[in-house]
């Protein structure tokens, strides 16, 4: 049985409403990695606890998914849960670990499809429902401490950025090892592309009926790609969760939800997301506001984004003018666009300077 919620009728709708492309009072807002290390108090609650811990514990990872919430009241508009896409991976039975400061280490990264490791990843039945239990019991506990305040983003990697990491161990420079993988071994890459897709599907429908309200596709590594190797490696597998994902939720009983891709570095890429079903295209700073947004409309999609987060290391005459910008490109802000940043929040950003960012595209847009 899916959580009820009913108890906790919604106080703010903005983001839903604005992704379904109805006219709003403003523009929603909310920032990747909102939840993350330059708030002090993620510091606090994560006290000692290793990072994949914070996102196996649904106490810990609600308290995350809450804090910018309750610094933020009133000016963010979403929550997006607290968790990591690899975990994925993990789920296919890969260790990942997260080096501080380092980012996220895979100590067995897949070599070549002739090793026995590639073997079992695709031979392996994976459960998503019993082996990513803990982040559906975050997603229904944090629906329950939000009482309504905002609405929940659940969120998955792409299967390009995930069989990214899958083979190059971790974070790269030079993308050796994966593109060795799409270039040497298409066919075995495309096979595990797949196999990451359907899981995916499966992975964000389990995630809505824990209580997520709208779900984001991360394709962080996107901008890797030629515009003519997106096509063929990345696109068809975002497509695949876009245009099977609505099925699966509807035979749970359940209504879809609004769906984001994010493809980072793919500008070349946005007329063909202007094609796909998703209903939000999440654009990075290469974009221009004005040009981005004259295409989306015509094609009856939403954007989000985009302000370069290294904005927030200036000053608030930087800030307010990127703000400008954006709110007179993505027509001001009153249907259409989700504001948020670029990419996700860095650490050292100063949390007042990140309310001063809301606090200007509230001004500017309300
Ligand atoms: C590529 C990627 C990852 N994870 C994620 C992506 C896609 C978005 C993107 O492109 O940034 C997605 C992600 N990771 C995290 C969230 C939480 C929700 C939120 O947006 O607030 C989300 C949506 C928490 C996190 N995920 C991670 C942290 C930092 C962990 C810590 O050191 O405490 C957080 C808060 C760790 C992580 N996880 C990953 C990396 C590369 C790193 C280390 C580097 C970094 O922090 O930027 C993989």
């Amino acid at each position: 049985m899916a959580p009820s919620f009913e108890e906790w009728p919604m106080k703010n709708t903005l983001i839903l409403r604005t992704a379904k492309g109805e006219k709003v009072e403003r523009a929603p807002m909310w920032v990747m990695r909102q939840a993350g290390r330059y708030l002090p108090e993620y510091h606090e609650e994560k006290g000692k606890n290793d990072f994949f811990e914070c996102c196996r514990n649904p106490e810990i990872a609600s308290n995350l998914t809450l804090q910018p919430i309750d610094r933020y009241a009133g000016l963010v508009d979403a929550a997006i849960i607290f968790s990591d896409i690899l975990v994925i991976p993990q789920a296919m039975g890969m260790e990942v670990i997260m080096v501080d400061k380092k980012g996220p280490h895979f100590p067995e990264p897949l070599q070549t499809p002739d090793d026995e490791q590639y073997k079992e990843v695709m031979e392996r039945k994976v459960d998503v429902k019993e082996s990513l239990d803990y982040v559906y019991k975050a997603i229904t506990l944090t629906r329950q401490k939000l009482a309504g305040r905002v609405p929940l983003i659940g969120f998955c990697g792409a299967p390009w950025t995930l069989l990214s990491y899958m083979v190059e161990g971790g974070g790269s420079k030079m993308f050796i090892q994966v593109k060795t993988w799409v270039y040497k071994y298409p066919e075995a890459s495309k096979a595990l592309l797949q196999k990451i897709a359907e899981l995916c599907v499966e992975y964000l429908a389990l995630q809505v009926e824990a209580g997520a309200q709208m779900i984001q596709v991360f394709d962080s590594w996107a901008g890797e790609l030629s515009p003519q190797s997106f096509k063929e490696f990345s696109l068809p597998y975002l497509n695949y969760i876009a245009d099977n994902l609505p099925a699966r939720i509807k035979s749970k009983g359940l209504e879809p939800v609004p769906m984001t891709v994010f493809a980072k570095g793919a500008w070349y890429a946005l007329p063909a997301l202007c094609e796909s079903n998703y209903n939000t295209i999440g654009l990075d700073w290469l974009h221009d506001p004005a040009e981005a947004y004259q295409l989306a409309q015509s094609k009856g999609k939403v954007l989000q984004g985009n302000a370069d987060p290294g904005i927030l290391y200036g000053s608030h005459e930087s800030i307010t003018r990127v703000v400008e910008n954006m709110v007179a490109g993505f027509g001001g802000g009153k249907q259409g666009w989700i504001a948020n940043l670029g990419h996700g929040i860095t650490p050292f950003v100063k949390p007042d300077d990140l309310k001063f960012y809301f606090e200007e595209i509230h001004r500017l847009t309300t």
